[in-house]
């Protein structure tokens, strides 16, 4: 009989030697566009809410202050005129999600799984992660049952994560890579926010701002370490990657899966909070570097609101150029949450390809990717572009 030690040996890959590498990046999105200066017409005609004119009132306020363009979303006014219960039943919105977020996966994993150029059957370990679709079993099954993936792929799920589970799918990704020699790893966050439209209400305004920013949208990555690069491009690599949440503010994004849907709620201090902390979450990142100039690097920062990116921006004196990647995915996709920070990631690197940048970087060696979410949690990612 083998002794404990051969079966590990046999059944247990190696670590790799290198740090775990992002070499390619493909997003998707819905065909359904709504421009943000028509959004509050369609809402309040939609849920037939035109006689709250006050809150409408609100409502555009909000929607001009969030700076953003445009969004797309699954859900259209077909779809709410027939079937005019939707915003009030969690099973016709469930299954919406249920089908519609691993397809939109799998176009964004087919996008990046194309750009990488090697055979899918190399895929080795696959991480989802949705907020909006919870069935059993996962998006991560449907993923890989419609994308023809391996059916021993090691899958992991993450569920409900909010908008910093982009930042946490990438340390699962990183650990993964960096322990299994050969390993490389699919990485899918996929979004259809359908379950958090609902009614306008005067009791409820924080609903306001969730309905103001929110948008659909799926982002892949592939992920791996010791790059062969007679056949893979590096893009940026995974140095460290740290979770922190912000003490005593729990209550400051919340979700509950409730029989009206995923309910959002929003405190108004949340660009305050991350504005207090986020320094902290700087400082430690990089303290083993020894970097403290942090114009000196490039930002991939979740744009989870435009007051939000404003407070980082003051807080951490960033020059205005440093966070115009995030607030270009802001206005041209709204809050996308899961995916948004790959979204920023893939027009950093295309950005600086056709500005002709030494680096994927905006031409520079270091850089961070920060994911907030419920929790308050951070997700700080120190990343080196190639
Ligand atoms: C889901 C996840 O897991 C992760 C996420 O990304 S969660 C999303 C995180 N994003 C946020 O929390 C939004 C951050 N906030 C913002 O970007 C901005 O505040 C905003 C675009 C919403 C508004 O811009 P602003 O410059 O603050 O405009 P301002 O004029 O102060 O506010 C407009 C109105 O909205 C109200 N408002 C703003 N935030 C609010 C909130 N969270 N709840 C209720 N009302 C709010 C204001 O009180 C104001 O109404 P009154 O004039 O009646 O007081």
């Amino acid at each position: 009989m083998a002794s404990v030690e051969e079966i590990r040996r046999h059944a247990q890959r190696p670590a790799a030697r290198g740090p775990a590498t992002i070499l390619a990046i493909g997003t998707a999105l819905p065909d359904n566009c709504f421009p943000q200066a028509e959004f509050p017409d369609f809402f309040f005609r939609a849920t037939k809410s035109e006689h709250l004119t006050q809150l409408k009132e609100k409502f555009k306020l909000i929607c001009e202050r969030t700076m953003i363009k445009k969004r797309y979303m699954h859900l259209n006014e077909k779809m709410i005129k027939e079937n005019p219960n939707i915003g009030a039943s969690l099973d016709a919105r469930q299954d919406i999600a249920n089908v519609e977020v691993p397809k939109l996966g799998k176009i964004a994993a087919v996008n990046a799984i194309g750009e990488w150029g090697q055979p899918k059957s190399r895929i080795t370990h696959l991480v989802f992660c949705t907020t909006t679709s919870l069935q059993m079993p996962g998006a991560d099954y449907q993923l890989a049952k419609i994308l023809g993936l391996e059916p021993k792929v090691k899958r992991v799920m993450l569920y409900l994560q909010g908008c910093f589970g982009g930042g946490t799918a990438l340390r699962l990704a990183k650990d993964l890579a960096e322990n299994n020699v050969g390993a490389r790893v699919l990485v899918v966050c996929s979004e259809i926010i359908t379950s958090t439209f609902r009614k306008p209400s005067e009791i409820e305004v924080e609903n306001l701002v969730g309905q103001a920013l929110f948008g659909d949208g799926a982002a892949a990555l592939i992920v791996g370490s010791d790059p062969d690069t007679l056949i893979e491009r590096p893009l940026f690599q995974l140095i460290s990657a740290d979770q922190m949440f912000i003490p005593d503010s729990e209550n400051a994004v919340e979700g509950h899966v409730c029989e009206m849907g995923l309910v959002i709620n929003l405190a108004k201090n949340v660009p305050n909070l991350i504005f207090e902390y986020i320094d902290k979450c700087m400082v430690e990142a990089f303290g083993p570097l020894g970097i403290t100039d942090w114009n000196s690097l490039f930002f991939i920062v979740h744009p989870g609101g435009r007051a939000i990116l404003d407070q980082i921006e003051a807080k951490l004196s960033l020059k205005k150029e440093k966070l115009e990647v995030s607030r270009h995915v802001l206005r041209e996709y709204g809050n996308i949450v899961s995916p948004c920070v790959f979204f920023v990631m893939d027009e950093m690197r295309k950005k600086s390809f056709n500005e002709e940048k030494a680096t994927t970087g905006e031409g520079l060696e270091w850089g961070v990717l920060l994911g907030f979410g419920p929790g308050l949690t951070v997700e700080t990612v120190v990343l080196r572009s190639q």
